[in-house]
């Protein structure tokens, strides 16, 4: 599913009634509808019920004033408040309309915080039309900054229109203070304000209405952003005939004294969605545990960190390997794993997902990726934490960047998997956010399974994006099928992944 910044919405819109002879007031009209009407699809007949909507001084007011209109049709009980005079001519309009069929205004300003508070926990649905996609500034004045914490104390339903207001659309932040809405409508697409925290936790459930833009309009549109839905996902072909090396195979570097299970984990979970062969190089005790779990594993003893040895076993891998490094490798022997990390990124041709402490040890020099040779595909796999120290901005700066990891991977030509509870996946040209999962997740060894399960899918030939849009998503899936959230170890989700990859 496509997901447009709030620019992008506004061009879409001037496209439509450039191009296609649409208006603004046939789309607000639509907006405005589309609300009430699912409003309607969601909690019953409007006829019993009664509505305060609170109009700010924008478009998205003027969607309100529709909606208020459009509500009359069911029922008188609806009074509009106001946050003041609408600025636009649209939205003058509809005011207007509202007020000729016989609908009730009142000021805020004039209502005072006491009045509005006592009309909002009296109706069963309050509609927040205060700010949408045209929010950009802190909300600094504080009778409406009062009016949103009112909404969200007294209220006992909010249904907000295209975003609940004081969020911002394109980065999911708060503006200040924001609503909380019990249901979100939103308009033609879904904004990155509804998937990334913390606006995903203010949207409550997300409607995405048509209003009536021309789909030849995006169609013509190149749009970069999208959802994962779960449709549309690729996976790897098991044909009748292939061998175990048809699948290719997963050689897994990580382990150390410190972290013997984590390439276990990777190790496991390569196993359990489709590798044809998983290899771990990492320490005796690593090779030791991981071979008590599986016997079918391939383990190289490893005691001293070499480049060496390294090279020894992967120089000769086939095109169908994929190489995992990173998981509980630690950072001792530092010089020697940049070492590792140097050959691997330059001096072999397979993929390359680098994972964990391999990104910490990255981080000390990050150009070694601008020597890789073009076509070499290379993932990074990091956390906030992580792309906090390769980018050298704070975690606050890094999370949820989806325009920064961006611009990242079009810089060094790789693969981003900016890891969080909304995972983002780019390539520089096209970027995918994941909203599956829970916090079954959010547990030591979480990431190490991930990494295992994109390597696996990549070396069953998907292609590198691909694998990870399919990886990220199925992992997320294996999550929610723990019974109860949480009370797991990140263990307990690999024997989810078969029946996670079954449901695509
Ligand atoms: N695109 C589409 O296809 C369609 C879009 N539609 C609808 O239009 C909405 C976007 O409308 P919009 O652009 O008028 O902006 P909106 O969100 O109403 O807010 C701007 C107003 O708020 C004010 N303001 C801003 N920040 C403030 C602050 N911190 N504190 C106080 N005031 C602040 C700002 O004031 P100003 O900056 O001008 O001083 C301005 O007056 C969109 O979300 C959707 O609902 C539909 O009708 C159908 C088609
Ligand atoms: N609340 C959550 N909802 C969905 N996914 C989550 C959540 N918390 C963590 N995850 C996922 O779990 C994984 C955690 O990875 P990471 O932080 O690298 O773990 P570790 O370093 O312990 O292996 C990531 O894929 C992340 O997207
Ligand atoms: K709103």
């Amino acid at each position: 599913m496509v997901v447009v910044t709030s620019q992008e919405m506004r061009e879409l819109e001037k496209c439509a009634i450039e191009k296609f002879e649409m208006t603004e007031e046939i789309l607000m009209e639509r907006a405005g509808i589309s609300t009430v009407q699912a409003i309607w699809n969601e909690y019953g007949s409007l006829s019993e019920k009664n509505f305060v909507v609170i109009c700010g001084p924008g478009n998205n007011g003027g969607d309100g004033y529709v909606i208020a209109r459009d509500i009359l049709n069911y029922t008188e009980a609806v009074r509009v408040i106001t946050l003041g005079e609408p600025k636009t001519e649209v939205s003058k309009i509809n005011r207007n309309r509202f007020l000729k069929h016989g609908g009730i205004i009142y000021k805020y300003e004039e209502l005072g915080l006491e009045k509005t508070i006592e009309m909002i926990s009296s109706a069963d649905i309050v509609i927040d039309a205060i700010f949408g996609t045209g929010l950009k500034r802190e909300i600094t004045d504080e009778s409406i900054a009062n009016l949103i914490e009112a909404i969200n104390i007294y209220s006992n339903c909010v249904v907000s229109v295209d975003i609940p207001s004081g969020i911002d659309t394109d980065t999911g932040e708060i503006l200040g203070s924001a609503v909380q809405a019990t249901m979100t409508v939103t308009f033609g697409f879904p904004k990155p304000g509804h998937l990334l925290f913390p606006g995903r936790d203010l949207i409550g459930k997300l409607k995405i209405a048509k209003i009536g833009i021309p789909s030849q309009t995006f169609l013509s549109e190149s749009f970069k952003r999208f959802l994962i839905t779960g449709e549309n996902l690729k996976k790897p072909l098991r044909p009748r005939w292939a061998h175990k090396k048809s699948f290719g195979e997963v050689i897994i570097i990580g382990g150390s004294k410190q972290y013997i299970g984590a390439p276990v984990l990777s190790a496991l979970a390569a196993q359990k969605t489709g590798a044809g062969m998983v290899k771990i190089i990492g320490p005796s005790e690593v090779c030791d545990i991981a071979l008590s779990y599986d016997p079918s594993l391939i383990c190289y003893r490893m005691d001293s960190v070499s480049k060496d040895f390294v090279s020894s076993v992967v120089k000769n891998c086939s095109e169908n390997s994929v190489i995992v490094v990173g998981p509980g490798w630690g950072q001792d022997n530092f010089d020697e794993k940049i070492n590792i990390l140097s050959f691997i990124i330059t001096e072999i041709q397979n993929p390359v997902i680098i994972d964990a402490d391999a990104l910490n040890i990255l981080s000390s020099n990050v150009d070694i990726l601008k020597q890789k040779e073009i076509t070499k595909s290379i993932l990074l796999t990091p956390h906030p934490g992580e792309f906090s120290r390769i980018t050298k901005l704070s975690t606050k700066e890094v999370k949820g960047n989806y325009t920064l990891a961006e611009r990242f991977s079009e810089e060094y030509q790789v693969i981003t998997v900016l890891k969080d509870a909304t995972t983002i996946v780019t390539d520089g040209n096209t970027t995918f956010f994941n909203i599956s999962g829970n916090t079954s997740l959010a547990k030591a060894g979480s990431g190490d399974i991930l990494s295992g399960i994109i390597g696996s899918l990549i070396s069953q030939h998907l292609d590198p994006l691909e694998a990870v849009k399919t990886s990220v998503y199925i992992f997320g899936i294996a999550g929610e099928m723990i019974q109860a959230e949480g009370f797991n170890s990140s263990y307990d989700v690999i024997s989810k992944l078969p029946e996670a990859f079954s449901k695509i």
